[in-house]
Formats: structure tokens, C-alpha cells, sequence
């Protein structure tokens, strides 16, 4: 290194040394500053449960900071940083238990950091049922549920769950799903005779397997963790997973991003027991039973195209109270609260047998 490069690296990194003291000195005052929101929300309601998370408060911090970033960090790059500082500080005020569909390892532990951020303690279950139990009974504070994916569509055991749950959507989040092909080291020069996975996921990556390694069992698992704990331990054997389940597992890469379509989204939900207050940009979800009689989904969708507001999904499922009757799944831009919605959701209830508000919460932000 030349005398000039040394002494310019040198001014540089001490400027670096001099911020990082004030990001942090800046970072502790923000920390008390939560402490002592905690406090005043504690004072306010004492005795009561009291909601130390505030998902439209996170949304509303996490948009400005993608808004007035100034660069030369993306907006993306930049939300994720404060997310964590944001996941720190709430974690001062109140360390939350988030209940996901598990094991460790899997795409919904991954989203659930995503959306808390890193300081939270993350609780895996065996089933999409057994999150929604775990939040309802108060054990967990918040739960992360897929339900929806670009490639295969709904997931129809987690919109089945909210016809009898009482519990209330607070967020979403969309996680980009890459697929890897990974062996144990022991493995990475061994023929392979077996490769495990989720069902979800050997339907988005079908194709790739039929061209790469077609004719090799492919036998499923409860889920692409599980996956990598047995290509982990089973000779001849691999698995398809995300990136941590390979690290949880320590498996090898044989192919990367071998999912079929490359914009392969999740989304998933956060499920809570609260409803959640406007944050300027929200979403709601109802669940609606109609009459079965001719022209009666035109009715459930009249008073949305009456009062223009955009559906963003509808699904239908088999009702559980009879034979051929059905119920609407219906995602819809914009707050319970708004006076537009509020006169939507009284014209479907003037012909609907039954409507369910599952919730309004923030359109997802990361
Ligand atoms: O504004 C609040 O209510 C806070 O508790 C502070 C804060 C933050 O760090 O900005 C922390 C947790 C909440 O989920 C939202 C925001």
C-alpha cells in the first residue's frame, strides 16, 4: 500500500469511526425515547392488555424512510435497516413471541423476521392450526401464516381457519421464494435416488425437475425443513429448500433458483388478537356467505364497482355449514374505518346471509 493510499484509508476510516459513535448515540436516544412510549402507553391503560406493537405506526416509519431516502443506500436497503432498529426498540418496550408455521428453518420463519425484524422471539409450530391456537390463547402475541402463492395459488387451510378463529389480520408480507437443490457435503458426489420436499414446493419447481431429474422419487414432507434435516442425515438423498434451511442443516447447493416462474412470491399473513388502526395505505379481507341463488355473486360485487374500490383478490370455498353453499374470500384496497368501505361492507351485509371482518391492516412495506 502506497504512503498516499494509506494516509487517505486512514482519514476516511476515522471519519467512519467518528459516525458510527454518532449513529449510535443517535440510535440510544430513539431506544429511550420507545422506553418512554412504553411507559406512557403502560400508564394509560393500567392493568389492561396492553399493544406495544403498533403495525400502522412500523408502516408508517418504514414508508417515510423509503420516501426520504436520500441514497446512496436503495430505499429497500434502507427500510430494512431501521426495521431492525425498530424490531430493537420494541423489544425494549416489550419482547414479543411470534408464533410461525414451523419447523425452524422454514420460508414462514424467514418471513416473520422480515416483517418483526431480527429481536423477536420466533416460536415454530407444526401446523397452520396450531399458529392460530397458540395467538388465540394469548401464548404468542402475534402469528405468521402463509396464504397465498404466485405460482400455486391460495392456501386453503389458512383461509378455512378465519371462518372459525376470531382473530383479527394485523399485516402481510410477501416473501420472493427461491428454491435451491442441496445435498449433505457426504453427498455432493454420490448418486441421488430420492429428493425430498414440501408439496408447494415440488409444484413450483415441476418443470425444472422434469428436465433436470426426471424419473428420481420425489417423496413429500411436511415441509422443506424437514426436508433438509433428512437429505442431511439419508445417504443417496437430497432435498429442495430455501437458503435457511440449507444453513440450518448445512447442506451443499447443487442447483440454485430452480423455482419455474423467477417472480415466485409468498404471501403471508400476521395474524393477532387486536384490530389494527388506519395507516394510509391499508388493505382489508372479509369473508362473506351468500345466498345460493342466480346472480348473487354480482351482488357481493356490485357495491365495489358502485363505490370504486379495487378488489385485490376473491376466492371461493366450500362453506362448512352445507352441501354446495360457498363463501367468499375477498381482499379489498382500504380501511374499515373509511367512510367509502364502511358503506360497502352495509350494502354486501344488506344481502349477505353472513359477513366476517377478518381486518385492515398496512399494505406490506418490505
Ligand atoms: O410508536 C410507538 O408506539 C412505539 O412503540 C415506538 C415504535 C418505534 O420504535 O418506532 C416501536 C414499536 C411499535 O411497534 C411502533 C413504533
Amino acid at each position: 500500500m502506497s504512503g498516499d493510499e494509506q494516509a487517505r484509508l486512514g482519514q476516511l476510516r476515522d471519519e467512519i469511526d467518528r459516525l458510527d459513535r454518532e449513529i449510535m448515540e443517535l440510535i440510544s436516544k430513539r431506544a429511550e425515547c420507545a422506553q418512554e412510549v412504553a411507559r406512557v402507553k403502560m400508564e394509560a391503560h393500567p392493568g389492561e392488555d396492553v399493544f406495544f406493537y403498533r403495525p400502522e405506526r412500523e408502516a408508517q416509519v418504514l414508508r417515510r424512510i423509503k420516501e426520504s431516502n436520500p441514497g446512496p443506500l436503495s430505499g429497500e436497503e434502507m427500510a430494512r435497516l431501521f426495521r431492525e432498529i425498530m424490531s430493537a426498540c420494541l423489544a425494549l418496550e416489550k419482547p414479543m413471541h411470534i408464533a410461525f408455521l414451523g419447523p425452524i428453518g422454514t420460508f414462514t420463519q424467514a418471513a416473520a423476521l422480515k416483517h418483526f425484524g431480527h429481536s423477536v422471539v420466533s416460536v415454530p409450530l407444526p401446523a397452520i392450526d396450531a399458529v392460530f391456537r397458540e395467538v388465540e390463547s394469548g401464548a404468542a402475541h402475534y402469528g405468521v401464516v402463509p396464504v397465498e402463492n404466485s405460482t400455486e395459488g391460495m392456501i386453503n387451510h389458512t383461509l378455512d381457519m378465519f371462518m372459525s378463529s376470531p382473530l383479527k389480520i394485523c399485516g402481510e408480507v410477501q416473501l420472493r421464494i427461491h428454491h435451491h437443490l442441496m445435498v449433505s457435503p457426504q453427498n455432493k458426489d454420490k448418486e441421488i435416488v430420492r429428493i425430498y420436499s414440501h408439496q408447494q414446493s415440488f409444484a413450483q419447481c415441476r418443470q425444472w425437475l422434469d428436465t433436470h431429474r426426471y424419473g428420481i422419487e420425489r417423496v413429500t414432507v411436511s415441509s422443506n425443513a424437514e426436508a433438509a434435516r433428512r437429505a442431511a442425515e439419508e445417504p443417496g438423498t437430497a432435498a429442495i429448500a430455501g437458503d435457511m434451511a440449507a444453513e440450518l442443516y448445512g447442506l451443499e447447493m447443487l442447483a440454485t433458483s430452480i423455482e419455474d416462474r423467477p417472480d415466485n412470491t409468498t404471501r403471508f399473513l400476521i395474524i393477532g388478537r387486536e384490530e389494527v388502526p388506519a395507516s394510509g395505505n391499508d388493505k382489508s379481507s372479509i369473508l362473506v356467505s351468500m345466498r345460493n341463488k342466480p346472480g348473487a355473486l354480482y351482488q357481493l360485487l356490485e357495491p365495489f364497482h358502485k363505490h370504486n374500490l379495487s378488489l385485490t383478490r376473491i376466492e371461493t370455498r366450500p362453506s362448512p355449514s352445507g352441501t354446495w353453499a360457498y363463501v367468499f374470500y375477498i381482499d379489498f384496497e382500504g380501511h374499515v374505518d373509511d367512510e367509502q368501505v364502511s358503506r360497502v361492507l352495509s350494502e354486501i351485509e344488506e344481502e349477505a346471509v353472513e359477513l366476517k371482518r377478518l381486518g385492515s391492516y398496512p399494505i406490506g412495506v418490505l
